[in-house]
């Protein structure tokens, strides 16, 4: 897992660093520049192939603030290993802070050339470092003008830290924003370059290590509440299936899905939860969907009972439950929704809430008593507007902010499904997932979610390693984008498909254990 920060708990790191343990601003500052300029050398060389860089031409925009100052810095770089570089300064430089003030007066002794009109389409590469932690407002203006010149420019784009222009918070764009093919950003991802629009502004995102000490004097960490992304090398650490397991002992998920002429859903989340790896799926449903069910997917078990008897033994029986996909919801959707939501509740076992059990609990506030610390909701974006009251766009402008609102409110785990999925408890536990593409904007893929979130939550139950619910959740989510990774590699982005995902999460889970074994 990697860090996530936001804004001002990089400014604490920094801070921390220079204050706490002596590192003078400007040795990070130059590490900031040489870990840039290394990243663009390494960029042009593959370009030239050869490393020959005399028809290469690059402009290095610089604000006032420390941004700006790295920005000086590899200017001068790229000038002393002798490529043709140059400093355009956008703003008022009586504002600028002593760091780089200083660089600007080393570039100067080194004589790296300053332009004062530069025509924009002559470089081959442009530099953004004009702000990065430090904007605090919407760009407008002259600045304005820069950026847009920037991006319209042929030259390939280099943002230093953070896209200028992107909120390294929310990752929304204030104003205008550069839109950069590389952005080398220190020491952590800030939250802006993985939240959208600011991912995609940020283009190839390289984080790099310019020596920020993340302790206080005492020794705790400084940035304790920031953001984790769950990375590829984590999912070594899912428990293994034991040797003498059965699969009684490898989870029973009862999936209450499906209505009258909707069996679709239920079909793809009890197919996921069993290519997870769930030893038994059993579908609560209507009669009507025995049929088709069964001949589509005979692994899973079905009952169409719902009587108090039948209802409390398949409860008793299941460790795990997910309720919603295809329900409806009205007549029996809402009554199976309410009496497993209920009772599992009680019975204290994790309940995964999707869909239309989402849409159910919009309309029944009421039943908000039966969310608990065991209960995972799944909503994307619309469900989750019609659960807090809030329009998407809304939403949208601070997806973690609302985020954090609802699992505060709700008391459950909340996985806020987007482009970038926002996994939260109300303990503020965060979780940005990294995995993933647009052709998952495609029917049934959230609900091949629950059902590898079913599956995920099944792998722990024999295993002493204790893991927080969000972990588990979060894990599921990169799981199901990594799914959806392989089924655009296959398929592309147009033509792939919720089953084309659940036929790669084999291939994603072996990578897993082949990892495991070293
Ligand atoms: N030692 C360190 O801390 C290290 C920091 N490092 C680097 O420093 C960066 C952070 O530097 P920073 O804090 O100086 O802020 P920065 O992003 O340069 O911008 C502030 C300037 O922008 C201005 N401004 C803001 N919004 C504006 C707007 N909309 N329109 C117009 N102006 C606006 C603002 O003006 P003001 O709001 O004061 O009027 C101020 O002048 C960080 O991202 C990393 O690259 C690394 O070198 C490692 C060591
Ligand atoms: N652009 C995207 N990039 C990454 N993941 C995406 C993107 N668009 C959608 N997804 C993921 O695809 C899934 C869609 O779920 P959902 O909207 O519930 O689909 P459905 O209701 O059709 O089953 C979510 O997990 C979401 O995070
Ligand atoms: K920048």
């Amino acid at each position: 897992m990697k860090k996530v920060v936001t804004c001002s708990q990089m400014k604490l790191l920094d801070h921390g660093t220079i204050h706490n343990m002596h590192v003078p601003s400007l040795v990070l500052m130059e590490r900031a520049a040489l870990a840039t300029a290394e990243e663009i050398r390494k960029y042009l060389e593959k370009k030239n192939g050869s490393g020959n860089l005399k028809k290469e031409r690059i402009l290095t925009v610089c604000g006032f603030g420390n941004n700006g100052g790295d920005g000086i810095a590899i200017a001068r770089l790229l000038h002393l290993a002798g490529i043709r570089s140059e400093i355009y300064l956008a703003g008022n430089p009586d504002k600028m802070t002593e760091e780089t003030r200083h660089q600007w007066d080393i570039a100067m002794s080194y004589q790296v050339p300053v332009m004062n009109n530069p025509v924009w389409d002559e470089y081959t590469v442009i530099v953004d470092g004009i702000f990065g932690v430090g904007l605090s407002r919407e760009i407008t203006g002259n600045y304005k003008e820069i950026i847009d010149h920037m991006n319209e420019a042929p030259a390939y784009k280099a943002a230093v830290d953070i896209p200028s222009g992107i909120h390294g918070d929310t990752g929304a764009v204030l104003g205008t924003a550069f839109e950069a093919d590389l952005t080398v950003t220190f020491a952590y991802k800030k939250r802006g370059l993985c939240l959208y629009p600011g991912r995609a502004y940020a283009g190839r995102t390289v984080v790099a290590d310019i020596g920020i000490y993340d302790r206080d004097r005492d020794g705790s960490e400084l940035a304790s509440k920031a953001a984790w992304h769950i990375e590829k090398s984590d999912m070594k650490t899912l428990p293994a299936r034991k040797p003498w397991g059965n699969k009684g002992t490898f989870g029973k998920v009862l999936l209450v899905a499906g209505s009258k002429g909707m069996c679709g859903a239920a079909c793809l989340s009890a197919s996921a939860a069993l290519h997870g790896g769930a030893g038994m799926v059993k579908i609560q449903t209507v009669e009507e969907n025995r049929i088709p069910l069964q001949s589509l997917l005979p692994e899973a078990m079905l009952t169409s009972e719902f009587d108090e008897e039948a209802n409390k033994k398949n409860l008793n029986w299941c460790d795990v439950l997910v309720i919603g996909p295809g329900l409806g919801t009205e007549g029996s959707g809402k009554e199976r929704m309410l009496w497993f939501l209920e009772n599992g509740a009680k019975a204290g076992k994790p309940v995964i809430l999707d869909a239309d059990g989402l849409n159910i609990l919009a309309m029944h506030p009421q039943w908000m008593k039966f969310i608990g610390e065991q209960t995972i909701l799944t909503p994307h974006m619309g469900e989750m507007s019609r659960l807090c009251g809030l329009n998407v766009s809304e939403l949208k402008e601070d997806p973690v902010a609302r985020a954090y609102q609802y699992a505060e409110k709700s008391g459950g785990v909340l996985v806020l499904k987007d482009a970038c999925t926002v996994v939260t408890d109300r303990n503020e536990k965060l979780y940005l997932n990294l995995s993933g593409n647009s052709g998952m904007a495609t029917a049934g893929s959230g609900d091949v979610l629950s059902g590898i979130i079913a599956s995920v939550l099944c792998m722990y139950l024999s295993c002493e390693e204790e893991r927080e619910l969000s972990y588990k959740a979060a894990m599921a989510v990169y799981i199901h984008g990594l799914c959806g990774d392989i089924a655009r590699e296959k398929k592309g982005s147009h033509g792939m498909t919720a089953k084309d995902m659940i036929e790669a999460l084999p291939e994603v889970l072996k990578l897993a254990e082949v990892q495991s074994k070293g």
